[in-house]
């Protein structure tokens, strides 16, 4: 781990926080490799996909004038960070206080929220596309390089598309790291924004939380200050950083493990994912995958919780179960 460190103040690396970080290559959509490393599960930023290019023109005013005056979901967050937590979740862990309100408002009510509060309340606009918005939004989503993403997905063997996510955040805002258990064509329309990812086999440097706890997926460490006397591992951290421009769409495999920044001074960010449910598993083969064993922490955790049935009881068990006997 010294040499990580020592690999990294060698090398100047840009980012504020201290781990090795190496470029996510950033291919054209007609490059081979490109395909090669989306058949691979492995990220790539993916340029000339034409994915979202019926949406460059989108800004705040466009989509204030356009979307309709139906009601958005809007996170505010005390910090700059957004940390997702799962509602029906709150209920498992007694003393869980959520860090972040959420609010439904029109778009322009957020447009007028966002030109006001510079600098101290942060807020992230979150809604699914969905028909409610105004004809000239749909006209553009309807013009999306659907045969594009659609060959993807039918070439990659990869389930039905789950939602298209409308995300406007504002400049600094940061989405903790965490993985998602879908795969991601993630579309920049507006501004930049930058991401951290990690192989899904940094699990044991990342921490997660308990599968019952709200923020179920997110990370424990904080990486822009880990607790490394609770996360040791943490400093063994190895990461890929890229930044997305307008047109750019970022590939973010399942399992895998992501923080995205919009950056400070960088403007608000407009962007959409395009979430697809995992294709149907590959026969279990030895050695597991890093997301196999992923997904089999997830099934125990779950068993477990299932089969004690109080939260609390799942810590000691744990315990029992392993120290002394597994460690
Ligand atoms: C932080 C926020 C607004 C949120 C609050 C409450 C519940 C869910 C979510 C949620 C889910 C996805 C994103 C988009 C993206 C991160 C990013 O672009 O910031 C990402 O992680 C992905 O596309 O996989 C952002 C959010
Ligand atoms: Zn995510």
């Amino acid at each position: 781990m010294a040499a990580a460190r020592e690999r990294n103040e060698s090398r100047q690396t840009s980012n504020s926080y201290n781990i090795p970080l190496t470029a996510i290559p950033r291919l054209s959509c007609t490059s081979p490799e490109a395909n090669q490393l989306i058949k691979n599960s492995k990220p790539v930023i993916l340029t000339d996909t034409n994915l979202v290019a019926s949406a460059l023109h989108w800004d705040l005013n466009y989509l204030a004038s356009n979307i309709g005056d139906g009601k958005f979901t809007v996170y505010k967050s005390s910090s700059h960070k957004f940390k997702y937590y799962s509602d029906k979740k709150c209920q498992t862990v007694r003393e869980f206080i959520p860090p972040m309100q959420q609010e439904e408002m029109s778009f322009q009510d957020f447009v007028n929220l966002l030109k006001q509060s510079k600098g101290e309340k942060k807020i992230y606009l979150q809604q699914a596309l969905n028909d409610s918005v105004g004809p000239n939004i749909v006209t553009d989503f309807i013009k999306f390089n659907w045969k594009w993403v659609t060959d993807q997905q039918k070439t990659n063997k990869w389930g039905p598309l789950t939602s298209n996510l409308l995300l406007v955040g504002m400049e600094g805002n940061i989405t903790p790291v965490h993985y998602d258990e879908q795969e991601n064509f993630f579309a920049q329309i507006y501004g930049e924004k930058r991401f951290l990812l990690f192989h899904p086999d940094q699990y044991e440097n990342l921490y997660p939380y308990p599968v019952y706890h709200p923020h179920d997926r997110q990370s424990q460490v904080e990486l822009d200050s880990p607790d490394f006397d609770r996360f040791p591992n943490a400093r063994n951290l190895q990461g890929y950083e890229g930044v997305v421009k307008p047109g750019d769409v970022l590939y973010i495999p399942m399992y895998w493990w992501h923080q995205v920044e919009s950056l400070q001074n960088g403007g608000e960010t407009i962007s959409v994912n395009f979430w697809y449910m995992a294709g149907t598993p590959e026969k279990v083969t030895h050695p597991l995958t890093a997301q196999q064993k992923v997904a089999m922490t997830r099934n125990i955790e779950k068993m477990i919780l299932q089969a004690l049935s109080d939260p609390e009881e799942v810590p000691p068990f744990m315990r029992m179960l392993v120290v002394g006997r597994y460690t």
